[in-house]
Parts: C-alpha cells; structure tokens; sequence
C-alpha cells in the first residue's frame, strides 16, 4: 500500500459528536483518510445549544500544530472554529512556516443554535490574514454577507459575493452555500475563471448540527487525496446530501447529520 492520504482539522471541539473537530474526523474516516487533530477551543455543547467554551492557550495550539507537522506531514488542512484574532494570527503564521497548500476554510462564526463562536473583532483579521492563504473558503450565506458586506438573499447576490470573495480578497475559490435559502440546497462555486452551481434537493429535517463542517471536512479530504478541487467539491456536496438525508435522529434539538449514509450508498449497504 502506497503512502495513506492524511487530513488535519484546526477547530473546537463537540463532546456530542455532531460538529466542530468530531463531525471532521467521521467525514476523514468514512472517506477512506487518516484523520489528526489541533483543538483550538473545548466547547461544551449538544443538539441544543452551546453551554460554554474554553480557548486553548495559544502555545498549546501551537505545539500541536508542531506535534503534527514534525511527525506526519497532512496533504491537506481545513480550518473551523478559531475563536479569536490571536489564534487566527498564529494560525496564519503557522500555515506560512509550514508552506501548507490544500487549505479549506469553514469560516464559523455562529453555530446553528445562535451562539457566537468568533469574536466579532476577529471577523477582519479571518478576511486579512487567513482568506489569501486558502485554496477554497466554504461560507454560509450569514458569513459571506459578513465578509463581504453585502446582503445576500438570491443566486445572482451569492455570485457577486463569490466574486469578490476571490478577486477581491484573494481566496483561490469559493462555495458560497445556499443552505440558508429556502427553495432547494443551491450551492455557488467560482474559482476565479468558471461559476458553477451545486444544487440538491432541501430536505425538511432538522438534523442539520454540523453540516458546514462535515461539507468542508469531506472537501478536505478529496484534496488530500488528490482529487482535483472541482470534483472534490462534488464528492462533499453529495457526502453532505446523503448525511442529511437519512437522518439518524439522535437528540431533542438540531440533530447531528449521518455519516454512514454515502458509503451506504457506494456500497448499498445498510448501515444506519
Ligand atoms: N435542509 C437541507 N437539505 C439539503 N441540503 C442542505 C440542507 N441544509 C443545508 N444543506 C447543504 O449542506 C451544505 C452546508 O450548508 P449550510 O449552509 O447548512 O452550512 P452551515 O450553515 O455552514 O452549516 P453549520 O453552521 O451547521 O456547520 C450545503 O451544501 C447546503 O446546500
Ligand atoms: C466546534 C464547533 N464548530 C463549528 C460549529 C458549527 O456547526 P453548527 O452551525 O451546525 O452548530 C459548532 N457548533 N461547533
């Protein structure tokens, strides 16, 4: 066997499984990729709601990022929950000495429940510092609205929010997802030459904890493995439509969605 693709996740944690750091692993698991780990923030959370978090100190991001990179080197890094304008800096810094290339941003700022999970002053500092490094940046329509200033609420605005996201601030591409509209699950991608469109079909569910991570994860991971950006955007888009699918009905609040639901469907199996 040849070398096995590899993956980091730099994000806060889920002790309920769904999102965050949790909710990465499972998707680089079920898409065949070593899974490693920088935890930023314990949060403690569930379905419900966010209860409270905990920052790391920042020498222990740190030495995390170097535990990692010392040892087994990733093919490709995605980043989730930073918190705030130090860790972005330092992660940033880190990303430079380390010359990562195949770097996904999920830039959460709010988790479903409502709860703030960037500081509003570190909003910039993601845009400044993090967004010119990225190879795909993946936003909500709520954070490409706060990127880059505009209101969002049609396919045409989600294009032009897409544009400057690239030309203007520097990402090599992005997905600006449509979760939050309310017709069908329309995703816009653009890479600077070509927009292409991304659409499944909505389901009514409210097992949505963790979606925008698990997209991003399973980017991630194709890139890890290679896969070329359009395609891998792809493969997450149907990860992520199978997971919320069928859902597996865990908990009182937003349920977590299922990660066993795209090999299912490889496999036509029946896991969950
Ligand atoms: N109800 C749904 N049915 C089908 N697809 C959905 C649904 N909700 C979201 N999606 C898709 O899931 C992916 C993640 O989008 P979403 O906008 O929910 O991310 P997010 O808000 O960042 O998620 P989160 O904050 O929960 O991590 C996108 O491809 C989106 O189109
Ligand atoms: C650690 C962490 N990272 C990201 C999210 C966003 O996910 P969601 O919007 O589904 O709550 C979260 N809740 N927790």
């Amino acid at each position: 066997m040849g070398q096995v693709p590899r993956a980091l996740t730099i994000a806060g944690t889920d002790p309920s499984g769904g999102a965050g750091i949790h909710a990465d692993l499972k998707t680089f698991q079920e898409l065949c990729v070593y899974g490693m780990s920088v935890i930023t923030a314990v949060v403690s959370q569930n379905t419900l709601g966010v209860k409270t978090f905990l920052d790391m100190p920042l020498e222990l991001i740190e030495s995390q990022m170097d535990a990692v990179y010392e040892d087994i080197r990733p093919n490709a890094v995605k980043t989730g929950m930073l918190s705030q304008s130090d860790v972005i800096r330092l992660v940033a810094q880190k990303m430079k000495a380390y010359n990562v290339d195949n770097y996904v941003m999920d830039p959460v700022m709010v988790a479903k429940s409502g709860d703030a999970l960037l500081a509003e002053t570190a909003k910039k500092e993601l845009v400044n510092e993090l967004l010119p490094l990225t190879t795909i940046v993946t936003p909500n329509l709520p954070e490409a609205e706060e990127i880059t200033g505009r209101t969002i609420q049609n396919v045409q605005q989600m294009k032009d929010a897409a544009k400057q996201i690239v030309d203007e601030f520097g990402a090599t591409a992005v997905v600006v997802k449509g979760g939050h509209l309310d017709d069908e699950a329309r995703d816009i991608y653009y890479d600077g030459s070509v927009f292409d469109e991304l659409v499944a079909s909505r389901y009514d569910t409210k097992h949505t904890h963790g979606t925008g991570c698990t997209f991003s994860a399973a980017i991630t991971a194709e890139l890890a493995k290679g896969t070329p950006l359009r395609q891998a955007v792809e493969t997450a888009k149907t990860y992520i439509t199978e997971a919320i699918k069928h859902p597996i009905h865990l908990g009182r609040g937003h349920g977590p969605v299922n990660h066993w639901a795209y090999r299912n469907r490889q496999e036509g199996l029946s896991r969950a």
